[in-house]
């Protein structure tokens, strides 16, 4: 049986869609809709082609404390296929989890640049890639307006990518030209899209999936924000099967992660180390001797500059953690304080090490 393979159980899958207020829309698995369209027969009244219930959380799930997130998979109860409703009774362990945006289950970030208007820049392009590859999500990333540069000068961008590690899919929304060979990495997988404004992100959605119908070539203005806040997340539905997330337009992202980690998200940097060592296992790649990273790569400048940041942000966390480094500010009663020693010094633990999944979030900041 066909439902046998996502459900030994017999039980309703689907996945969660957005969060409104106190409800989930959950599109369920292919298998149960065609369970779903046969009840819908039965029933004069219903829609045969509604994929999606909007569902309560069960009790239960309250009471133990578990979220459901946008790209949960969830088991659904009790549909009522003729009202559309349902109530989410489980969710399915997370594969992965993204916290800005909020989405489980993502499988990878396609990163959108514009080869011209708004021109190519290596350096934000670098940080992007750098922010995506610490998430360890699998980075995907497309170049659109190729209508408006020669072949010849792909050919420059696409040389100089593939140094970096990465094989760029050239794209023109306008001009239809590869957006079939996008759309293929997106099958059957969960996308989150990201990349500076004015690249096309909208266009290239609404190009993906006609039913979306984001604005095109609107500044972010005032309009914009009400889509464009962190909270606000939706999975859009693929034609061809799967699901991607339209998200915020966002700033710079902020390098956070723990400085030795750094390095591992540059993939010729990484090559390096996966042929030799350096000679001091917390190297940092700057002036020790016997560095395996350090050469005459060209973003080897980029990983400097960021690792100067991803250091000063470090350094930061470690103040405002612990602002007196032996001794702790208590406040008595009004206004009275003084300093008491500490108990434990915090001065060398190390900065709790966030998930990594969640490093994305800075790339989706809130624009208020
Ligand atoms: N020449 C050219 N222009 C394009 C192409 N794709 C999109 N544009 C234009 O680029 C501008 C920005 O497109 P959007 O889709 O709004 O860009 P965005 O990345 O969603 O921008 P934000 O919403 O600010 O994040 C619009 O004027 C589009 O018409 C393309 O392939 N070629
Ligand atoms: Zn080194």
């Amino acid at each position: 049986m066909k439902g046998e393979v996502i459900s030994t159980t017999g039980q309703l899958l689907g996945t969660v869609l957005a969060v409104q207020a106190n409800f989930y829309r959950v599109q369920l698995e292919r298998e149960d809709r065609e369970q779903e369209s046969k009840k819908a027969e039965e029933n004069v009244n219903s829609d045969a082609s509604v994929p999606v219930l909007l569902c309560t959380r069960r009790t239960r799930l309250k009471k133990i404390g578990q979220q459901v997130m946008v790209g949960d998979r969830v088991v659904v109860e009790e549909p009522d296929w003729a009202g559309g409703r349902g109530a989410i009774a489980d969710v399915l362990p997370r594969q992965t989890q993204l916290d800005r945006p909020p989405i489980a289950n993502t499988n990878q970030i396609l990163l959108v640049f514009a080869v011209a208007d708004p021109p190519l820049e290596p350096y934000q392009l670098s940080r992007f890639l750098v922010k995506a590859e610490s998430t360890d999500l699998d980075v995907l990333l497309c170049l659109n307006k190729s209508d408006l540069v020669s072949p010849q000068v792909q050919q420059q961008i696409s040389d100089r990518l593939l140094n970096w590690g990465y094989s760029p899919i050239f794209i023109s929304v306008q001009n239809q030209i590869n957006i079939d060979q996008a759309a293929n990495y997106l099958n059957h997988k969960i996308t989150v899209i990201a990349g500076p404004s004015g690249v096309g992100k909208s266009s290239l959605i609404n190009a993906l999936i006609p039913t979306a119908n984001l604005r095109v070539g609107e500044v972010s203005g005032k309009l914009a924000r009400g889509r464009h806040t962190t909270r606000h997340v939706e999975l859009f539905e693929l034609p061809s099967g799967g699901l991607l997330a339209d998200t915020p337009g966002f700033n710079q992202p902020d390098l956070d992660c723990p400085p030795e980690e750094l390095v591992y998200y540059f993939p010729e940097a990484r090559e390096r180390l996966a042929v030799a060592s350096c000679r001091f296992s917390d190297c940092l790649h700057r002036d020790e001797p016997d560095c395996a990273v350090r050469g005459d790569w060209e973003r080897y400048q980029h990983y400097l500059e960021f690792l100067d940041e991803a250091i000063a942000r470090q350094i930061q966390l470690n103040q405002q953690a612990d602002p007196e480094s032996t001794l702790k500010l208590k406040t008595k009663g009004k206004g009275q304080s003084q300093y008491e020693p500490k108990l434990e010094s915090k001065k060398y633990r190390r900065v709790s090490r966030r998930t990594q999944l969640q490093a994305l979030q800075d790339l989706y900041q809130d624009e208020e």
